[in-house]
């Protein structure tokens, strides 16, 4: 097998093919750009996104081939059952779908390689910002724009009241909107995307990211490579309870509260969470 450095280097050759891909659609300068949306399970999908999730996986395939891995794509995932490779890719070729049909820029590429249920590699592309996001496990994070690649670090020294949360614009529902509210920091963004939110957080924009599930939850492959990105780049992602994320359980599903921080009150704001869920109602 290949080693880490080159899967990297392969993966964000990809990542930047993949953002040319996107753009062709979202400034129609691709012939045939209608986008002709349909809904699978309530959520949007274009003819971009079943693109780009083509070219993502025969492009991975052909370099990489389907012996040392196994690939999930939000396009072509079908079984509920947990992938026994050892090395398992996970990719949202369009995460954001309703952000890019309604042409707010704020839409990304995710591809996560995870290892034994825990992301070891991610690429996370802005295609809008023509910035693309690259972590490997303990081999801190990285912007890569056309002027080269910069390490990037998240900050701290804010009071917490001062931290500013990104949020949602399609996915909320009231239990979520009573814990934001009831949160000591109260400044917010709305950001559609994971990628896009955690790339704030990352530029030093944002301190917060929340997910908390309601009927539906977020998927592997919304999580993995933003997760990596954050991380990496010092930033801190878990459940509410602290514990680290699990990708290739054989649930697809993120259930439950994940918090993501530039890490200097995560565990407080992990206990503020749960305490405030504690107190909420119900049948809320
Ligand atoms: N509660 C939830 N249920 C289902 N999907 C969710 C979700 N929260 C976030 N997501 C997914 O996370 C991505 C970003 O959502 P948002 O912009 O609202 O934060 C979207 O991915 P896709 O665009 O790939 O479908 C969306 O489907
Ligand atoms: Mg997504």
């Amino acid at each position: 097998m290949k080693d880490l450095q080159e899967i990297l280097a392969i993966a964000r050759a990809v990542g930047w093919g993949a953002a040319d891909i996107l753009r062709s659609y979202y400034h129609g300068t691709i012939k045939d750009s209608d986008l002709e949306v349909q809904y699978k399970q309530n959520e949007p999908v274009t003819v971009a996104d079943i693109a780009v999730s083509q070219y993502i996986l025969e492009n991975l395939q052909a370099a990489l081939g389907n012996e040392d891995f196994a690939y999930i794509s939000e396009e072509t995932y079908e079984s509920q059952s947990k992938l026994a490779s050892n090395y398992v890719w996970i990719i949202d070729p369009l995460d954001g779908t309703k952000d890019f049909i309604k042409k707010t820029g704020e839409y990304a590429i995710h591809i996560a390689l995870v290892k034994e249920r825990r992301p070891v590699l991610a690429v996370v592309v802005v295609p809008e910002a023509e910035k693309l996001y690259y972590a490997t496990k303990g081999g801190g994070t990285f912007r890569e724009t056309r002027n080269g690649s910069i390490p990037v670090q998240v900050s701290s020294g804010k009071r917490i009241e001062d931290l500013t949360l990104v949020v949602s614009r399609s996915h909320r529902h009231e239990k979520l909107n009573y814990l934001l509210q009831n949160l000591p920091c109260q400044n917010q963004k709305s950001v559609g995307s994971v990628g896009c939110k955690i790339a704030t957080i990352v530029e030093q924009q944002a301190d917060i990211y929340i997910s908390l599930s309601g009927k539906s939850a977020p998927k592997d492959w919304d999580i993995a490579a933003p997760e990596l990105i954050l991380t990496e780049a010092g930033g801190k992602f878990t459940y509410f309870d602290g514990t680290p994320l699990q990708y290739n359980t054989g649930d697809i599903n993120q259930w439950g509260g994940l918090l993501a921080s530039s890490s200097e009150y995560h565990e407080i704001l992990c206990q503020q969470a749960r305490d405030v869920l504690a107190h909420s109602n119900p049948s809320s």
